[in-house]
């Protein structure tokens, strides 16, 4: 076969856009794609300057032909730069150009070749993928987790610090408050946010199945056990382990734990070689862990070596300015698997959602919201599509608004803020949004103690 008899077939057969120009920037021929991809006949263009096209890869210099006007003729080429070309109809097609520089026999420059590949609808998936990640993630968010509230505001400066270090974090708070999204964010904000985040959750594993999974076991070590494999410590070497629901982990565990945290060693169950680890360890629980040393039934050890530095998540009761905000976050979220076109939420419906007491937090709002979007048909979210409990809640006259929530949570955020303000009793009672006159109760209530007065840790 002569393939050279064949060019303008092959030519004319290609996908992707083909234009040729002379030195003087001239169209000379052009394929069918290149029509479909600028919208003009090939009669339209040929003859006419390639400026027609308007693209903003193009780098003119001057006027006259060859590298005298156009920088293509200068390098020899281009090759898949992204640009923008104007349609005849004056819209915007992205393109992928590629281009090269024809020359004769001779080595004389006689013109160019380009080739256009229409990405416009790859560039709008794009951009779709980047306001569904916006909507996801808000600008407003901090590394997801959502709200503005000082107190809120104030966890995230703990978190910022904390990151900056490798000490142990321990995250105390209510279910549902977002326990796990802020060890992902010490995680993100700290030096190993591009090594593994391991999460284990260790109510959800008996004693002997936690320890295979924490420290990894080798062949044979227990009936079943027919292959080696590695732990979620080995697993998370360099990066951060989350050990969620630390409360729960039985006492044998405890000390294999401990051990771990003193050694920066483990052993796979069923081997005795140690195995250095460098991991970071974040640990979280809704339990009240001082209690249960005191029980006897966690290891005070244990405890005073993970909980370096503690964090507190406050409950939404907490926070309730915060709702309309996790409110407008969740519909959107459900907006993206509705096909329902739910416009936002009614400002009774909403005014039922402040006035409620959250006891599952920011995770039963989130259902919440769920549940509304199941009910409503479209339009605006109403309190008749809001669940029972929280319609008809009605605060009992003797129980004002749970300000900074339960006992518990109201401790451990007043020791936290107290730490992060250097004991600054007025700018304490600024974050948490009460008198200075119940911050000092509270201090007395609770029997805090200024870290160096106590004169322990
Ligand atoms: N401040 C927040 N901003 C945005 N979403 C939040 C926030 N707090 C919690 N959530 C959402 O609530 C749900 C529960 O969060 P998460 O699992 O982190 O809570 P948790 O305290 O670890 O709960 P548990 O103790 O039950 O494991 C998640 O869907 C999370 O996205």
């Amino acid at each position: 076969m002569n393939i050279g008899d064949h060019w303008k077939t092959i030519f004319d057969t290609l996908h992707d856009g083909l234009i040729v120009v002379d030195t003087s920037g001239c169209i000379v021929a052009l394929n069918p794609a290149a029509e479909e991809i600028t919208g003009f006949a090939a009669e339209e263009l040929q003859g006419r300057s390639c400026r027609i096209l308007n693209c903003t890869g193009c780098k003119f210099v001057g006027k006259g032909s060859g590298d005298k006007w156009c920088r293509l003729f200068a390098v020899g080429g281009v090759r898949d730069k992204q640009c923008m070309i104007t349609k005849k109809d004056r819209r915007t097609v992205h393109i992928l150009k590629s281009a090269r520089v024809l020359r004769d026999a001779s080595g004389e420059m006689i013109g160019a070749v380009e080739t256009l590949t229409d990405i416009s609808q790859l560039v709008r998936q794009q951009e779709e993928i980047k306001s569904l990640k916006q909507t996801c993630q808000p600008g407003d968010s901090f590394y997801g987790i959502l709200g503005q509230a000082p107190v809120m505001l104030n966890l995230y400066g703990m978190i910022d610090n904390v990151a900056r270090s490798d000490a142990p974090v321990m995250i105390t708070g209510q279910s549902g408050t977002g326990k796990e999204m802020v060890a992902r964010a010490v995680h993100q904000a700290g030096g190993r946010r591009e090594k593994p985040f391991i999460k284990v959750n260790c109510a959800a594993l008996n004693e002997s199945l936690l320890e295979s999974e924490l420290f990894g076991h080798v062949k044979g070590a227990f009936t079943g056990a027919d292959r080696s494999r590695i732990g979620r410590f080995e697993a998370a070497d360099q990066g951060t382990i989350f050990l969620d629901e630390i409360g729960d982990i039985p006492p044998s565990t405890q000390v294999k734990l401990l051990r771990v945290l003193e050694e920066k060693k483990i052993e796979r169950v069923g081997d005795h070689n140690p195995i250095s680890v460098d991991v970071r360890i974040v640990t979280a629980t809704n339990k009240d862990l001082e209690n249960l040393v005191r029980q006897g039934t966690f290891r005070e050890d244990l405890y005073f070596r993970i909980n370096v530095f503690p964090l507190q998540c406050p409950p939404l009761a907490a926070h309730p300015e915060d709702i309309p905000l996790l409110t407008s976050h969740f519909i959107s979220r459900n907006m993206i698997h509705s096909d329902k076109d739910i416009a936002g939420i009614s400002p009774a419906a909403l005014d039922r959602l402040m006035a409620y007491d959250w006891p599952g937090n920011v995770r039963e709002l989130r259902n919440t919201v769920e549940y509304a979007f199941v009910l409503c048909p479209g339009g605006t979210i109403d309190e008749i599509h809001l669940p029972a409990r929280v319609r008809g809640f009605v605060r009992p006259p003797s129980a004002p608004p749970a300000v900074n929530g339960d006992e518990t949570g109201q401790r451990g955020l007043l020791e936290q803020t107290l730490r992060q303000t250097g004991w600054n009793q007025s700018e304490t009672a600024r974050i948490l949004g009460v008198s200075r006159v119940t911050v000092w109760k509270r201090i007395r209530k609770f029997g805090i103690e200024r870290p160096w007065a106590a004169g322990s840790r």
